[in-house]
C-alpha cells in the first residue's frame, strides 16, 4: 500500500515518503488507526494519508524527546554540528526530489520549491562571556545551556523551510524536538527527518505527531506538558495568542511568529524599475502567501499611474497554473478557504470604489485566483487591516512621508514593512518609524538564514535565523567564582 501511495508523487528516492509518524525513533500510525487526506491543491487529487494522532501520541512523543535529551543535549557542539552538516548535505542531495513534495503538496512551483529545500541553516557553536565583577577576588561567567525539550509547530506555506528554520537551531543548542506539521503539508516534515535519521541524528530526538482533527488537544499538550520547555509556533496571530496563554501556565520560553501586513512604500523619488521589479516579488512571491508578502502597497501621487500601470502589465503576463509545469509562474492557493479570503477582500474594496486593473475572480471549482491589481483601494477596505494571503496588489495613493508613515503604522502587527526611495536622510527617518521587525530599503526580498526573522507588536516574539535563532533555545546561566 506505502509503496503505490509513494509512486503517485514520482521522487527518485520514494523511500523519502513516508504515511506514519515519527516516535523514539519508529514510524507509527494513530493508536486507533485514524489518518488525514493529504491533497494537491492544483489538481485537489490525494496524494495519500497520513496518522490523524492525538494526545496519547503526543504525550508518548514528549516523553520519548524528553528521554532523549540528556544524551544529546551533552553531544559537543562539534559533534552536532557534524551532523547537522550531513543533514545539509542530505537534503542538497535530494534537493529535486524536496522541491518536487514541497511542489505537489504546497502548489507553488518547482523553482520556489527547490528555493525553498535551499532556505535552510545549521549552527557551529555558542558563545557565553565573561563579565569583568567590581570585587576583586569575583569572576562573573555565562554560559548557554541547552533549553530542553521544544514543541515546534507549523504552517503550510513553507512546508520544510518553517521546520529547518526552527530545527535546525534547536538541534544546534542541543534541544529535542516533538514537530507538528500541518495537516496540509506533512510530507516534507516526515521526508526531512527521514533524512535526519540517515544523517545519525540519535532516535528521540526528532518526534512528529501528526494531525488535524484533533489540533486543539495535541497543541495544549505541547504547550503544557511541563516536560516541554520551549514552544515556537509561526502561523496566524489568534492561534499564537491561544498556544502563548496555554505556554504561561508552566512560563515556558516562546517563540512566535504569526501574521503580518505588510506596508510597501514608492516615494516619488524611487527607482521605478527597480521598484516594480520588487513589487512583483514581494507581493507574489508564493502567489502572495508568505508572512513577509506585501499587503498594502502605498504609491506617492506624482508617481502612482506610471507604477500602476507598469505593475499591471507585469502582472497580466504571470502564468497561473501547476507548480509542476515549468512555463508556470505563480501556483494556486493551498485551498478553497484561501481563495474565499482573496475574493471577500476584492469584492470589498471593489464595493467601496477600488478599480480592478487586472485579475479580481476564482478560477472557478479551482484553487487558483487570478493574479490580481486594485488601484484606488480607500482607508477603509478590509486589506488595509486584514492579511489577504493572496495573490492581490492593492495600490493606495499618499502625499507625504508623514502620512504614510502614518499609514503604514495604523495596523496591530508588524513583521516586515518594504520602501524605495535614494534620500539618504528618508531612508534613516522611515526605516526608524516603521513598526516593524525587519525593513527592506529598496528591495522587496529579506529572507535569508542568517537574518534575525521575526516581528514586533502582535506579530510575535523572537527571532529566528542565525546565532540569534540559536540563542531563542539556550538559557544563559551565569556562574559566578568567588574566594580567588
Ligand atoms: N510570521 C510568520 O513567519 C508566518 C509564516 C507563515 C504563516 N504565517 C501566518 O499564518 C497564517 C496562515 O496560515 P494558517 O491559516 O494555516 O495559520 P494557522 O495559525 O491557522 O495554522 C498554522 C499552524 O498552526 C496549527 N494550529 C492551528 N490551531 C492550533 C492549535 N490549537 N494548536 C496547535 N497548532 C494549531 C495549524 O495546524 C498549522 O499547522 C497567516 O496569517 C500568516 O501570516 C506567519
Ligand atoms: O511566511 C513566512 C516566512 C516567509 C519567509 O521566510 O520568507
Amino acid at each position: 500500500m506505502a509503496s503505490s501511495q509513494a509512486s503517485v508523487f514520482g521522487l527518485k528516492d520514494s523511500s523519502l515518503i513516508r504515511f506514519q509518524g515519527l516516535i523514539d525513533g519508529k514510524w507509527v500510525d494513530a493508536k486507533d488507526g485514524a489518518k488525514i487526506v493529504v491533497k494537491n491543491p492544483a489538481t485537489n487529487e490525494e496524494l495519500g494519508t497520513v496518522p490523524e494522532m492525538g494526545l496519547a501520541e503526543t504525550k508518548e512523543a514528549i516523553s520519548a524527546a524528553a528521554k532523549a535529551f540528556p544524551a544529546w543535549s551533552t553531544t559537543t557542539g562539534k559533534e552536532r554540528h557534524d551532523i547537522l552538516m550531513k543533514l545539509f548535505a542530505l537534503m542538497q542531495e535530494h534537493h529535486d526530489d524536496l522541491g518536487r513534495l514541497i511542489t505537489l503538496e504546497n502548489g507553488k512551483t518547482l523553482t520556489e520549491g527547490k528555493g525553498e529545500n535551499a532556505y535552510t541553516e545549521e549552527a557551529v557553536r555558542t558563545y557565553g562571556e565573561q563579565i569583568p565583577s567590581p570585587f576583586k577576588n569575583v569572576r562573573n561567567v555565562v554560559i548557554k545551556q541547552p533549553v530542553g525539550t521544544s514543541s515546534i509547530m507549523t504552517p503550510w506555506n513553507f512546508p520544510s523551510a518553517m521546520i529547518t528554520r526552527k530545527l535546525g537551531a534547536a538541534l544546534a543548542a542541543g534541544c529535542t524536538t516533538v514537530i507538528k506539521p500541518p495537516p496540509e503539508t506533512p510530507f516534507s516534515a516526515l521526508a526531512l527527518a527521514e533524512l535526519a535519521a540517515r544523517a545519525g541524528v540519535p532516535d528521540g530526538v526528532i518526534n512528529i505527531v501528526t494531525t488535524e482533527k484533533n489540533v486543539s488537544e495535541v497543541g495544549k499538550e505541547m504547550c503544557e506538558s511541563k516536560a516541554v520547555k520551549k514552544v515556537t509556533f509561526t502561523g496566524s496571530t489568534p492561534v499564537a495568542k491561544m498556544l502563548a496563554s496555554m505556554a504561561s501556565s508552566t512560563l515556558k520560553k516562546i517563540s512566535l511568529e504569526a501574521g503580518g501586513n505588510a506596508p510597501f512604500i514608492v516615494f516619488d523619488d524611487a527607482d521605478m524599475d527597480e521598484a516594480v521589479a520588487a513589487a512583483i516579488i514581494c507581493k507574489f512571491r508564493g502567489s502572495g502567501q508568505t508572512c513577509v508578502c506585501a499587503n498594502r502597497i502605498f504609491v506617492h501621487s506624482s508617481v502612482y499611474a506610471e507604477f500602476a500601470s507598469r505593475l499591471a502589465e507585469k502582472v497580466s503576463a504571470f502564468k497561473v497554473g501547476n507548480g509542476l509545469d515549468e512555463s508556470t509562474t505563480h501556483g494556486p492557493l493551498i485551498h478553497k478557504r484561501a481563495t474565499e479570503k482573496v475574493s471577500r477582500h476584492v469584492e470589498d474594496a471593489i464595493s467601496q470604489g477600488a478599480q480592478v486593473l487586472v485579475g479580481g475572480k476564482v478560477i472557478e471549482n479551482s484553487n487558483f485566483f487570478q493574479p490580481t491589481v486594485l488601484s484606488d483601494v480607500p482607508a477603509g477596505a478590509l486589506i488595509n487591516t486584514e492579511e489577504t494571503f493572496g495573490p492581490l496588489a492593492a495600490l493606495v495613493k499618499f502625499e507625504t512621508e508623514e502620512e504614510v508613515v502614518r499609514l503604514a503604522n495604523s495596523t496591530e502587527v508588524g513583521l516586515a514593512g518594504y520602501f524605495f526611495s535614494r534620500d539618504v536622510g528618508r531612508v534613516w527617518r522611515v526605516a526608524e518609524k516603521l513598526e516593524v521587525g525587519m525593513v527592506g530599503v529598496n528591495t522587496g526580498l529579506i529572507s535569508q538564514a542568517v537574518i534575525p526573522f521575526g516581528g514586533v507588536k502582535e506579530s510575535g516574539l523572537g527571532r529566528e535565523g542565525g546565532p540569534h535563532g540559536i540563542d531563542e533555545y539556550m538559557n544563559e546561566k551565569l556562574i559566578v567564582f568567588g574566594g580567588l
